[in-house]
């Protein structure tokens, strides 16, 4: 099966500088894959590439013919005067079958909000509310940029705990960018550590151990990423973390 994406020596550029150097990567049908690395590292510019809204300067990138992205923003400001109701967000900027977006909420782990108004929402229901909408397309890829930003941690780890339902329920491929490094790393098959090229990669177990991740995070989250684990694994009784994994000197 080939790619979703994939890049080969891929260089991107920002206003005329390389911010992100030699990049080789894929993602495959199904896989959930978290890109951290420091502020202005190059997350953003990495998904930008991968999408093709930046051309890269110099290297490949091959996109699969029947690829259809999912985008979930970190955040939309809508104004809390405006009367607009959940159903009515759902149907913008493109009306969907309401069966549909039934569904999506349900996908999404919202059954019954469809009448209320987005002002009077949780963060992390608003943040479902966004996932869902961004279902609605049917997407292979899913592509979360921040997702969580504005959420304590124990909604940041509910919201990817919804994340890998909808992977398990949908089959889409899952990539996210995220500064909660020990609940996203531990909802992910494979991670990536970029600074200003990818410095490690492999699965979180790899990535946390590896020394070039260790030099730009510290040891900190080793506990944390254990203690998720352990709720993970008592909430699904599975584990979808058997990609092997690899690290290279950066
Ligand atoms: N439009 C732009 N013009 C010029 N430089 C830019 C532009 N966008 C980003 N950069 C620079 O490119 C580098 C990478 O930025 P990028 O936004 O990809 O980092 P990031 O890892 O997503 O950061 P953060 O965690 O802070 O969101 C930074 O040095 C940034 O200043």
């Amino acid at each position: 099966m080939s790619p979703l994406i994939e890049t080969r020596g891929m260089t991107l550029a920002q206003g005329g500088t390389p911010v992100l150097r030699h990049v080789d990567f894929a993602i495959n049908a199904g896989e959930i894959v978290t890109i951290v690395g420091p502020n202005g590292s190059g997350k953003s510019t990495l998904l930008k590439g991968l999408i093709g809204a930046l051309t890269p300067v110099s290297g490949t990138v091959t996109r699969a013919p029947d690829l259809s992205i999912g985008y979930v923003p970190q955040s939309l400001h809508i104004d809390p005067t405006l009367p607009l109701t959940v159903q009515r967000f759902m149907n913008l900027p493109r009306r969907s079958k309401p069966q549909a977006v039934a569904e999506a909420l349900r996908h999404a782990g919202l059954p019954d909000l469809g009448s209320a108004q987005m002002s009077e929402l949780s963060g992390g229901q608003f943040q479902r509310v966004l996932l869902a909408r961004a279902l609605l397309m049917r997407p292979n890829l899913l592509i979360l940029d921040e997702a969580t930003q504005g959420l304590d941690q124990p909604g940041s780890a509910a919201f990817y705990r919804q994340i890998e339902e909808v992977r398990a329920d949908l089959g889409c491929a899952v990539l996210m960018v995220s500064h909660d490094l020990h609940v996203v790393m531990a909802a992910s098959d494979r991670v990536l550590c970029v600074n200003g090229h990818i410095c490690c990669e492999g699965t979180p177990e790899v990535v946390r151990d590896a020394p070039e991740y260790r030099a730009l995070f510290g040891s900190g989250t080793q506990g944390a990423l254990a203690l998720y684990r352990h709720e993970h694994n008592h909430d699904h009784g599975h584990d979808h973390h058997d990609h092997e994994g690899h690290t290279h000197a950066g």
